[in-house]
């Protein structure tokens, strides 16, 4: 019997002609296979997979909400935007915000997204670098735990100052002490991912996926050098450590979150008192307080060009009415803000190193999500020979592929 391909080839003046032909069909099948796969997927889903590709559309890229320059939106994207003057100067309260001679002293609202308060390019140049290199230097080592934790010995100060040592190249293969060694029986593994698909809903299976895919394969394992591993270096917990598969706080041995990172936390909240929008379809005001607002739990999110973080809604705290502070540095991303279900169509915003992102009222329970870190938008001064500092160069290095994202929230009722 004759197969069905040679039946049409017979069909085609070349070989080349039916090669095209073939490769057609086979594409036509990838995109039906694709549609019905598809078809049931939720709004939120259907908007990751859109601003995950690498190749957006121009109207869905015109849907971006821009907040470092308003008159790039679209008209309709404009006439949603409300700015809000801040309650208080962000510079008077707070020293982390650094000094700038133009700081903008409002912060922007949607009509269409209820809750959310963005504070577009809050600190200053100098400030964000500091902040950086307190993320990478400081705070990403015991006792806070990381993705790491579970397969390697993470030494005492961290990955970070080995880095640096082999950066500089103080050490080289062969050296005692440049591998870090990987842990024969991973600790914690299993109840890193819950046990079961019944132990967990659909968020916990897939954000916790997300955030240990990159040391999750067996080769990926094996031990690394300081570089591999500061690539591998996902999420760091502050204050009460989270763990991402029981979605669950350790509450027995509470780390204090950082003084200059709780301060500046308590600035923002003080700040946006009583900010909202009356005039939008749901109108809704932040009504917590600055004095009550005590930051108790963190993550801070390393984000290489790659990464993504899937959609979620942040809502193991016992207390929900407090806002939830989100600021980020480095590349920007694609950030989605959605509903209290998947089924809300989201809304999808740019975000700028510099930027601060509050979480209030309703918004404190959406689904949201990075779908996508954008290649070329490491700002100049991130550079590594932007400023006059030696101490800057492999920090400004290791940013040229990554963003970072620090977040705080408050566990307990004020
Ligand atoms: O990276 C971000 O901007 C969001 C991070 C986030 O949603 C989280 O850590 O829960
Ligand atoms: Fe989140």
């Amino acid at each position: 019997m004759q197969t069905a391909a040679v039946n049409h080839q017979q069909h085609f003046k070349s070989k080349r002609q039916f090669k095209i032909w073939e490769k057609q069909q086979k594409e036509n099948a990838a995109k039906r296979l694709n549609r019905a796969l598809y078809a049931n997927q939720s709004p939120f889903r259907y908007a990751e997979r859109i601003y995950k590709s690498r190749m957006i559309s121009d109207a869905d890229a015109r849907e971006i909400v821009d907040f470092s320059n308003l008159s790039n939106n679209t008209i309709q994207v404009q006439n949603n935007i409300v700015q809000v003057p801040l309650k208080h100067d962000l510079g008077t309260l707070s020293n982390a915000f650094g000094d700038m001679p133009h700081r903008s002293n409002y912060a922007l609202v949607m009509r269409n997204v209820p809750g959310l308060i963005v504070i577009p390019n809050a600190f200053s140049p100098n400030a964000q670098r500091q902040l950086v290199k307190h993320c990478l230097r400081d705070y990403a080592k015991p006792p806070h735990t990381s993705n790491l934790d579970g397969h390697y010995h993470v030494p005492k100060d961290g990955i970070w100052p080995l880095y640096e040592q082999e950066k500089k190249g103080l050490v080289v293969p062969g050296d005692a002490n440049y591998y870090i060694p990987s842990k024969t029986v991973p600790q914690d593994q299993d109840n890193m991912y819950p046990a079961t698909i019944e132990d967990a809903d659909d968020d916990a299976l897939s954000v916790a996926s997300s955030m240990y895919s990159d040391i999750s394969g067996k080769s990926a394992r094996a031990a690394s050098s300081p570089t591999q591993m500061l690539k591998k270096q996902r999420w760091v917990t502050l204050g009460y450590q989270y763990h991402w598969g029981t979605k669950k706080y350790n509450l027995e041995d509470p780390i204090p979150i950082p003084s200059d990172i709780s301060d500046l936390m308590k600035a923002v909240v003080k700040a946006t008192e009583d900010i909202g929008c009356q005039d939008a379809e749901i109108p809704w005001k932040n009504q917590y307080r600055g004095a009550d607002f005590k930051p108790e739990a963190g993550i801070i999110n390393f984000y290489q060009l790659q990464s993504t973080l899937m959609g979620h809604v942040d809502q193991s705290e016992i207390n929900m009415e407090a806002p939830l502070i989100s600021m980020s540095l480095g590349h920007s991303c694609i950030y989605l803000i959605g509903g209290n279900t998947r089924d809300t169509k989201p809304i999808p915003l740019k975000l700028n190193s510099g930027d601060m992102l509050v979480m209030t009222a309703i918004a404190r329970r959406a689904y949201h999500g990075v779908p996508r870190i954008l290649e070329n938008t490491l700002p100049d001064y991130m550079l590594p020979e932007s400023v006059d500092d030696e101490d800057w160069k492999i920090f400004g290095d290791y940013m040229k592929t990554t963003r970072i994202n620090l977040n705080i929230r408050q566990v307990f009722p004020k």
